[in-house]
């Protein structure tokens, strides 16, 4: 259900991909991918907490500490991660390919007023595989900045629904989440961000 395609600086921006039962079926899946791998509050390597809390789902999870960021098989207290829910694979399978399947989908949740910071996502070995980025819930300012640190930035808001396919040229562009702004949706029980990114590893 697509209501219109933007492209920003190689962002391929899917807007209303995902209509109102198949955003809700997909809350539904991380519910269950968060009641069996919690989200946990990551560090950065610098000793900071990171403001979203994050799990995963599939062959790998992505975490990060004092020892840096990675992909692990496991979630900090153990347990594997679950699988990869169906209703995320279709949307992988429908926009980057079914030759391949992500072996990761990184789940973050933003309360009101947590926030990302700009960064690349380059802890994976191929950057031909794009990222792919589900938003559900409220609203979130997303910046796309350059393949350097720094620079001009175009934002766009992010809404409940849409997804992001970041390939090509775009896949090394630094981008972050400014601000939410809470009640914009009324998805999720309260206030709140999830963005899913699905990724291949190794
Ligand atoms: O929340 C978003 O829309 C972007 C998330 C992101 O860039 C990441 O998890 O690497
Ligand atoms: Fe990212």
């Amino acid at each position: 259900m697509t209501e219109e395609t933007l492209e920003i600086r190689g962002f391929r921006i899917f807007k209303g991909y995902l209509d109102t039962a198949e955003q809700a079926a997909l809350v539904e899946a991380i519910r269950g991918v968060v009641r069996a791998a919690p989200l946990f509050s990551p560090m950065t390597p610098y000793g900071k907490p990171m403001r979203v809390r994050m799990t995963s789902a599939g062959r790998y999870g992505w975490v990060s500490d004092r020892r840096g960021y990675r992909y692990e098989e496991r979630h900090p207290e153990g347990m594997a991660w679950p699988p990869i829910p169906g209703e995320v694979l279709a949307v992988w399978g429908d926009l980057v390919s079914h030759a391949r399947m992500p072996d990761c989908c990184l789940v973050n949740f933003y309360d009101a007023d947590a926030r990302m910071g700009m960064h690349q996502d380059r802890d994976e070995a191929d950057f031909s595989w794009p990222v792919l980025s589900v938003s559900l819930g409220d609203e979130g300012l997303f910046r796309i900045g350059n393949a350097t640190r720094g620079g001009k930035t175009e934002s766009h808001w992010l809404q409940s629904g849409d997804v992001v396919v970041m390939g090509g040229d775009a896949r090394l562009t630094y981008h972050g989440i400014d601000r939410i702004k809470p009640g914009t949706s009324m998805l999720l029980d309260a206030p709140g961000r999830i963005n899913l990114t699905c990724r291949v590893v190794d």
